[in-house]
């Protein structure tokens, strides 16, 4: 945690010296009052001692006792002054520190977190992640601004009481101050017995901000399954365990503060009665010495004033205690190791020709990530063992997998569903690297060039297209933020939704509500396609781009698709069979292995999986042999064994 503060707070330790010097002037001008009063008392009142302040001159002071009772005012009216002058410039050192921090923190975390590769946000649940950029990133500033400083205040509010009373009476000194240690005691022990709970508390907090989010978001599946009652249920047992955590937590917290106030309200009545029967009586015991009725009301005013923010020590422990769950947290984001990671001596790849090799491509889903995971692969790094050695090694999505696409061709992927098609081309874009095998742009192996390079060359159009809160104009433009109204009315003319932009009620200008919930599916498709074609990249992949639109807009598109990708190079995948009927080659994969392979002429004349797909999409189901059923019906057992699992 504090390696994190010296980090982010490096550039503006300015301000926390500021705090840290005001705090101690501030609390130096609180000791100031109980001094001068006994001094007053025993001077003006009693006339027992002479009139006169530390660092003050004798021939400032005024010998008549009204005189002296105004000076006195001005010192402790000038102490307040300063005292409250500290104060604003202590809070306003520690809160712009803390707010730096924050802040620097945040975007930070952000940067490393949209750095993550895909991997680490399949395994991730939202609503921890914002969890962690939000509540764990504020907590750490919080700390910072009511913890820290609160602590500094505390110590030297024991010290500067400690001094001035062991030079006023060392004896009684320690009597008032015996409660110290005590309450030490008695917090370590509330510390220990606190910290397992504040981080179930955390763990479940996080918990039921994933469930909320995930049902917020999955809201229409909520309704439309009408299991309102079911999801209300788990958002009621997941919160009720956040609530067990929370009150465990509280109950052990709620005894602290009185724990700390009986043994600060015990410290208070033994200074008392020893300071009182020592004026009285004079020393007890063994002990020597005076003790003036101005110092005794010294000693009580100290006493005094060491009980709240004693009891403000246990706020500094809880405060303490989150704010190390906490950066654990944010540490845990900000160390993730990633598997794709761009290599330092990356090159861009300049002007693609559009060629494309997979070369004996294998390639198995991580099945688990977690933090632990994540450290002991950092820990294996650091040990100079390779952190993927004992990995899980999860059947293989993608099996020997070898073609190659010329520049400029069209090859199109077709399968059964759950066959590898979207994780073929996942891996072109880098959103996962092979376990085995290469795959190369323009004879490169991709994972030596520069990320930002293979994503200007290779335009993805993914199944689930996203579009952004904002206009269809905003959407559009994504990623090609220079381009004109014009590049963009144009992209969207390719990508046939020009008409039907033009007649939404604010055009190009319209919103399209939050991932597009304003828009028809196949209306999201052309807007992600029109952003993708903007880019004008020299490979085109398109995963089931087309899906969602109806036949007769899917041969406009592809009619002004075709004029576009002429000249590059274009993987389409598609359950359609008619959307890949005339590319250069189609690859047939079954089981992530590539079954067959040629012209849909030469497919159809082999008259395998492909045919046969063919005919059921002809609707010629008569046709089609029982073995052709036997394996689809193995197939679907197959996905649900794995999905099962
Ligand atoms: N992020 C992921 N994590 C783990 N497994 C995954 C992930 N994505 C896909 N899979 C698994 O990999 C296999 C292949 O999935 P993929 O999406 O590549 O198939 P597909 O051929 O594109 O299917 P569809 O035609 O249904 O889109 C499936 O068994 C799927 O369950």
């Amino acid at each position: 945690m504090w390696r994190l503060y010296a980090e982010y707070g490096r550039d503006n330790g300015g301000d926390a010296v500021l705090g840290t010097v005001m705090t101690l002037v501030s609390r130096a001008t609180g000791l100031v009052p109980p001094l001068v009063l006994g001094l007053a008392i025993d001077a003006i009142l009693l006339g027992t001692r002479p009139f006169g302040f530390p660092f003050v001159p004798d021939s400032w002071l005024p010998t008549a006792p009204d005189a002296q009772v105004w000076f006195t005012v001005g010192v402790l009216l000038a102490a307040t002054l300063l005292g409250g002058a500290a104060s604003w410039l202590q809070s306003y050192g520690w809160n712009r520190f803390a707010q730096d921090i924050q802040h620097a923190l945040r975007v930070d975390a952000y940067e490393r977190l949209q750095l993550q590769d895909r991997a680490f946000f399949d395994q991730s649940r939202t609503g921890e992640l914002l969890s962690v950029l939000n509540n764990d990133v504020n907590q750490l500033e919080s700390f910072l601004t009511d913890g820290v400083s609160s602590a500094l205040r505390l110590v030297a509010l024991v010290v500067g009481v400690g001094v001035v009373l062991a030079a006023l009476n060392p004896w009684l000194a320690l009597v008032s101050m015996a409660a110290v240690p005590l309450l030490a005691v008695f917090t370590l022990l509330f510390v220990r017995r606190v910290q397992p709970k504040y981080a179930r508390m955390r763990r479940s907090v996080g918990e039921l901000n994933a469930r909320l989010e995930n049902n917020v978001g999955g809201i229409e599946v909520i309704k439309t399954e009408h299991t309102e009652r079911y999801e209300l249920d788990r958002v009621r047992e997941a919160s009720r365990s956040y609530y067990d955590a929370n009150w465990d937590a509280i109950r052990t917290r709620i005894t602290f503060f009185p724990g700390l106030a009986v043994i600060s309200g015990l410290s208070f009545a033994l200074t008392f009665a020893v300071g009182a029967l020592w004026v009285l009586n004079g020393p007890p015991a063994f002990l020597s010495g005076t003790v003036s009725p101005g110092e005794f009301v010294t000693f009580m005013l100290y006493t005094q004033q060491f009980i709240w923010p004693l009891a403000q020590f246990g706020q500094i422990v809880n405060s303490y205690q989150r704010a190390k769950a906490s950066s654990d947290r944010v540490y845990g984001l900000l160390r993730a190791e990633r598997a794709v990671a761009e290599r330092p001596d990356a090159v861009a790849l300049d002007s693609v020709a559009g060629r494309i090799d997979y070369e004996g491509v294998t390639f198995g889903y991580e099945t688990g990530y977690d933090e632990a995971e994540a450290n002991a692969a950092e820990d294996a790094e650091n040990a100079g063992t390779d952190p993927n050695s004992d990995s899980d090694s999860p059947a293989p999505v993608l099996r020997d997998v070898s073609f190659s696409v010329e520049p400029g061709h069209t090859v199109g992927v077709v399968g059964p569903t759950g066959s590898g098609k979207s994780t073929l081309v996942k891996l072109l874009v880098r959103l996962y690297d092979p376990d085995e095998g290469v795959v190369r742009v323009d004879g490169r192996d991709v994972r030596d060039a520069t990320l930002s390079s293979l994503r200007r060359a290779v335009g993805y159009v993914s199944q689930e297209p996203f579009l952004f809160y904002g206009t269809v104009r905003e959407n559009i433009a994504y990623g090609t933020f220079g381009a004109t109204d014009e590049d963009v009315r144009a992209a969207a003319e390719r990508a046939a939704a020009r008409e039907f932009i033009e007649n939404l009620p604010d055009g190009y200008d319209t919103l399209v509500g939050e991932r597009g919930v304003k828009l028809s599916g196949g209306q999201r498709q052309r807007i992600a396609l029109a952003r993708t074609l903007l880019k004008e990249p020299a490979i085109l992949v398109l995963d089931e781009a087309t899906s969602h639109v109806d036949t007769e807009t899917e041969a406009l598109i592809r009619r002004s698709l075709d004029r576009f990708a002429a000249d590059r190079t274009t993987v389409a995948i598609a359950h359609r069979l008619s959307t890949v009927k005339d590319a250069d080659e189609i690859l047939v994969l079954e089981a992530g292995r590539v079954v067959e392979r040629g012209t849909h002429g030469e497919l159809l004349a082999e008259d395998g999986l492909y045919a046969n797909l063919w005919r059921v999409q002809a609707g010629d189901i008569d046709s089609l042999p029982e073995s052709f059923f036997e394996a689809a019906v193995a197939r679907r057992a197959a996905l649900e064994s794995d999905g099962g699992e």
